[in-house]
């Protein structure tokens, strides 16, 4: 440990010995300390950056000044306890919280060189470019091979319609690529090409999970943003995803939140730490998140002294 490592290490200590004794802890210290702990300096590209997102609901402060950013191919993890708002900054990233009323946005979100929040952004655009796979596998009513193409066919990505069938001119022998080679990619491939008609209602909850996954990348996008997309599976199927996750990381970016530590210390590039009220605390390689935190509030989170 550097020694300015061990002096913020000792600063924090105070900073939570005084909270527990009850004292007023100079907010400028800890936001101080904060700011040093969420630098995170990496090699290689930056996928997302943000810069002081705040999230409201209503009158609720639910994330504070978040600034992060997310390197490029590589698994980044939010971890923190239940409401600190490590969902709510996910859905930051493809603004999928305009979808919720009470929820208002503000900062800044930059992907591919432009602030997601800036008038006339193409939300659809933006999230086939940066996809997102919920909690619960939540495939289509549809066949396993209509749950990958439906995206493509909406977006007019690939045409087989009547019409063009009968203008010869359909786009089947695309979509049979596409399918193959998203099914291929999330590990299914094997397991389901003797019945891609088959509604995908009837695949295990864990093949639901990745064909999910399969359909997410099929409209190419950047970044994935995963919501505990294990939480509902056994730990076989909860492995697959994981090791899933990994092989995805060699081309795309993947934001995963999860309430697992051991799940985050597996597959994690970095890890970030939310805690209690909204905020970032402590940001870094994983190895040195759950190895050597800074914070004494992470430590205590990581070694299950609360949360
Ligand atoms: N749709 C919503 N409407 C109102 N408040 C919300 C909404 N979604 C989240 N919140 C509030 O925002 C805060 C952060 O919630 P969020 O779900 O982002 O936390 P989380 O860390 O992902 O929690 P969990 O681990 O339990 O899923 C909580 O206080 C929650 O009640």
């Amino acid at each position: 440990m550097s020694d300015s490592q061990a002096t913020s290490k000792a600063q924090s200590v105070e900073t939570t010995n005084q909270q527990s004794a009850g004292t007023t802890v100079e907010g400028e210290t800890q936001e101080k300390l904060r700011d040093e702990w969420v630098q995170y300096d990496f090699d290689g590209e930056t996928a997302i950056k943000t810069q002081d997102v705040n999230v409201h609901y209503g009158d609720e402060h639910a994330l504070h000044d978040i600034s992060m950013e997310i390197p490029k191919n590589s698994v980044t993890a939010l971890i923190g306890p239940s409401g600190c708002g490590k969902s709510t900054f996910l859905r930051c990233l493809n603004r999928m919280n305009d979808r919720i009323k009470a929820a208002s946005v503000s900062g800044e979100v930059e992907f591919d060189g432009k602030n997601i929040y800036d008038d006339g952004t193409n939300l659809v655009e933006l999230r086939k470019r940066v996809g997102q796979v919920f909690q619960s596998p939540n495939p289509f009513p549809k066949s396993i091979r209509e749950n990958i193409s439906y995206g493509p066919r909406k977006h007019g990505d690939i045409d087989v319609s009547l019409l063009s069938r009968l203008l010869g001119r359909d786009d089947r022998a695309e979509e049979e690529e596409l399918v193959e080679r998203c099914l291929r990619q999330a590990a299914l491939w094997d397991e389901v090409n003797d019945r891609l008609d088959d509604n995908a209602l009837g695949l295990s909850g864990g093949q639901q999970q990745r064909l999910c996954i399969a359909r997410a990348l099929a409209t190419d996008p950047e970044v994935l943003l995963m919501d505990e997309p294990a939480s509902a599976l056994d730990p076989i199927a909860t492995s697959r995803i994981e090791d899933l996750i990994n092989d995805l990381s060699d081309d795309y970016t993947v934001v995963i939140v999860t309430h697992n530590m051991q799940q985050a210390a597996r597959i994690s590039d970095q890890t970030a730490v939310f805690l209690t009220g909204g905020y970032l605390v402590e940001y870094d390689d994983t190895d040195k998140i759950f190895e050597n935190p800074e914070s004494q509030r992470v430590e205590d989170y990581i070694t299950g002294k609360f949360g």
